[in-house]
């Protein structure tokens, strides 16, 4: 069942990707890790020419390799009896990727610029100021950031009205939502033209305003939250809590598995950060035993145990 869901999701994002046109040709995407090697993918995927850029050029190669290697995962599916058809989705797909280790460079002919670097303010706004002032005067700006401020990210670049929020979802080529976040001077034209390049990108766009976690993760944040101090006060076991959200509220995981694969260092510094901003809601109060695993280095999926063991990769 999952499985035929799944395929459909692939099927139907790719096929609505096909076509819907879109004004955004050249996308560059700066940070090539999880999120931005998951969206330079879906670019591809629906026919753009991308620039994938980060610090690191062995981030790159290890991101081209994992694009490669998903671009797999979508053909089998896609071509399921078509096996050189399949591969020459991949093929092409991948040749639509380049690679820069320059955000300037690599931002002269872009029409969309996607940021997916660290979850810093400083370091975003030190790049957002640098690609100002050599990005081409149509180009869109747009943060994927998970917590900080669309508004208080742009500060920094004189484009405000052509600056905006795409907030993709982990794993971005499975995920089918897009939140496209209009900040307080984010134009119209701005705005549509984001919404119709999520759409071409084969995502559902929803919209919201630059309010902390935007829908979902505002949502999340708590619920995760409530799930670690219900384990932490002993009421339940973690398979326990993660079993009763799955097969009582349809969840495809649990929420301490979702903890997990996220990472408890990405939770905890979400959860820091608006604990300070808004230190009167109770929601956001620091949770002890997520700060114990954190200090331990019990990260989650990505080092081996979090609130569970895994085999590392
Ligand atoms: C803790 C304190 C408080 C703070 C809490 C904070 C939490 C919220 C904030 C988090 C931080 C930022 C988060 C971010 O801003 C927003 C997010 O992204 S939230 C995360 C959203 N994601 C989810 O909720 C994921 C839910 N899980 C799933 O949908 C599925 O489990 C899964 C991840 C798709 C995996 O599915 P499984 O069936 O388990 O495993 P498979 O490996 O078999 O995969 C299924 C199917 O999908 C294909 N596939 C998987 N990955 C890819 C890929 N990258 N590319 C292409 N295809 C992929 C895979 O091939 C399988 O296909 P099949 O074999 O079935 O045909
Ligand atoms: N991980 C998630 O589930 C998730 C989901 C939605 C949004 N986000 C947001 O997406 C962004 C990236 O998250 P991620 O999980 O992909 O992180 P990641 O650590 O996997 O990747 C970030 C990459 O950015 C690179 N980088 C750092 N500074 C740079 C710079 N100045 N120029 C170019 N590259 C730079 C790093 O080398 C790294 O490879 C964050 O803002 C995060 O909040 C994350």
């Amino acid at each position: 069942m999952t499985k035929l869901v799944q395929f459909g999701v692939i099927a139907r994002n790719f096929s609505s990707s096909s076509a819907m046109q879109s004004a955004i040709k050249n996308v560059t995407v700066i940070g090539g890790g999880l999120m931005g090697s998951g969206i330079a993918q879906v670019s591809a995927q629906a026919g753009q020419n991308v620039i994938l850029v980060d610090v690191s050029s062995d981030v790159l190669a290890k991101s081209q390799k994992s694009i490669g290697a998903n671009l797999g995962r979508v053909a089998k599916k896609m071509y399921k009896d078509k096996p050189q058809e399949g591969e020459k989705f991949v093929t092409d797909a991948m040749a639509r990727i380049k690679t820069s280790t320059d955000p300037s460079e690599a931002s002269k002919s872009a029409d969309l610029v996607v940021e997916a670097i660290v979850e810093n303010m400083s370091v975003k706004h030190k790049l957002f100021s640098q690609l100002d002032g050599v990005a081409p005067n149509h180009t869109i700006f747009a943060s994927n950031t998970s917590s900080l401020s669309i508004n208080e990210i742009c500060s920094v670049v004189k484009r405000k009205d052509r600056f905006g929020g795409l907030h993709f979802f982990n794993p971005v080529p499975v995920m089918r939502l897009l939140e496209v976040v209009r900040g307080a001077e984010t134009s119209d034209a701005t705005y549509k033209t984001m919404m119709e390049w999520g759409k071409a990108v084969g995502k559902t766009c929803i919209t919201c305003k630059d309010t902390p976690g935007f829908v979902v993760n505002r949502l999340l944040v708590p619920y995760i939250c409530e799930a670690i101090r219900l384990y932490e006060r002993g009421d339940a076991s973690a398979r326990d809590i993660d079993t009763a959200m799955k097969l009582g509220a349809g969840y495809p995981m649990g929420p301490l598995e979702l903890a997990d694969y996220v990472g408890l260092d990405t939770n905890k510094f979400i959860l820091d950060g608006w604990h300070k901003k808004y230190p009167d809601q109770p929601l956001f109060n620091p949770i002890p035993l997520l700060d114990k695993l954190v200090a331990e280095g019990k990260l989650g999926v990505k080092a081996g145990e979090g609130f569970y063991k895994y085999d590392k990769k």
